[in-house]
């Protein structure tokens, strides 16, 4: 069996190697606490993240990289975006000459505004077509139940896009190739941000018609930004744009939705970081999104406003007025 490392064991990171397992790989996770590793491996489960679903047989956890890369052809990347930076030095020393690094994560790093493959190429100092993608609708929960779901493994190189989606095309799982790994990204970072807008519109107790107008202006937002800064324009109608971003802003099982949820409802960011362990990634990215759209000289009104609500400058309720009360405009620029 080919080697599989995946660093990282939370609920995406444990979820995926499900799919990897189920594709034909053994696969080694590298988890940040002990304890996480000695569940995966002793209980066959991942107690904290993805409590009550068996883990295959052919998957490990080890809290040392060294033992988690050894023999790794393919290196998944599972840690919060804003920690990568940080994380790749302890990994890099191990990697196998030639491994592929596939990024999981979700998000724009603040301050740099980099994309998740920017930074690895960067600090990892690895060609391009040894950096892939993988973006799509993927709840993590809905995957390790082995509900069918398609998502898209984006590389630069092709050929390694098509080896990365046989390894882990298994029989719950449909990965299509692209080659455009700056549409992915962005439409897997973009869309968080969108579902923590859509969480605030519904915890102030708004439906449907709401919703779907924050969703449809979300995708204009995120096609907008993606396509200024190059992306092929149907990678954002694709599965790693629309796909993803309507089971994000749909699912209650989403952090980002229930996170704009509960600052809708009344709670303060503070406390809501202190209701979970679980990342969501919208609530840092908002700020680089801001950011890059402003660089970009792009029009972002939905990551401008959750930005101001996370940071405390605006309410929920006053980030809606202001949605509606915008300057009109033709709906198609
Ligand atoms: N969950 C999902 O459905 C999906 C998630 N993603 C993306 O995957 C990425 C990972 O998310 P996910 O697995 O869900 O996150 P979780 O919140 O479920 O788990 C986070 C993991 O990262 C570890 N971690 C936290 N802080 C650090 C740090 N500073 N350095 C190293 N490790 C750290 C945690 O370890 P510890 O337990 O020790 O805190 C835990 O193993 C995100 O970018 C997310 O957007 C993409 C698709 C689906
Ligand atoms: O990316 C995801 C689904 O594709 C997971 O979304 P959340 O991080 O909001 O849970």
């Amino acid at each position: 069996m080919s080697k599989v490392a995946v660093l990282g064991a939370g609920s995406w990171g444990t979820a995926f190697s499900m799919v990897l397992a189920d594709g034909g790989n053994d696969v080694a996770i590298w988890a940040r606490r002990e304890e996480v590793a000695a569940s995966i491996n002793e209980r066959r489960e991942n107690s904290d993240y993805l409590p009550g679903l068996e883990l295959p047989r052919s998957v490990s956890a080890t809290h040392d990289p060294e033992r988690a890369l050894a023999g790794a052809d393919v290196v998944v990347l599972a840690v919060p975006s804003q920690s990568l930076r940080t994380n790749l030095p302890m990994f890099l020393p191990y990697l196998e000459p030639d491994a592929v690094l596939v990024s999981l994560m979700k998000g724009i790093e603040l301050g740099t505004l980099e994309r998740m493959s920017e930074v690895i190429r960067e600090v990892a100092d690895v060609d391009p077509g040894r950096i892939a993608v993988v973006s799509g609708p993927n709840l993590a929960k809905e995957i390790a139940r082995r509900e069918p779901a398609a998502s898209v493994v984006a590389c630069e190189d092709e050929s390694v896009a098509t080896m990365l989606q046989k390894r882990c095309h298994s029989p719950a799982f449909r990965p299509y190739t692209s080659v455009d790994v700056l549409g992915c990204e962005l439409g897997g970072a973009y869309k968080n941000v969108v579902a923590l807008c859509v969480g605030m519109a519904v915890g102030l107790g708004f439906g449907d018609n709401t919703t779907a107008s924050l969703i449809t202006r979300g995708l204009a937002e995120t096609a907008r930004l993606a396509m200024r800064l190059g992306a092929n324009p149907l990678t954002l109608m694709g599965l790693a744009g629309l796909g993803d971003l309507v089971a994000t802003c749909s699912s209650p099982l989403s952090r980002n939705r229930t996170f704009g949820e509960k600052l809708g409802h009344g709670m303060t960011v503070e406390e809501v970081y202190a209701s979970t362990r679980q990342v969501a990634e919208g609530a840092k990215s908002c700020s680089s999104i801001r950011a890059l759209a402003e660089k970009a000289g792009i029009d972002a009104p939905i990551a401008e406003h959750v930005d101001e609500v996370v940071a405390g400058r605006m309410t929920t309720a006053e980030m809606m007025e202001a949605f509606i009360s915008r300057d009109p405009k033709a709906e198609i620029e």
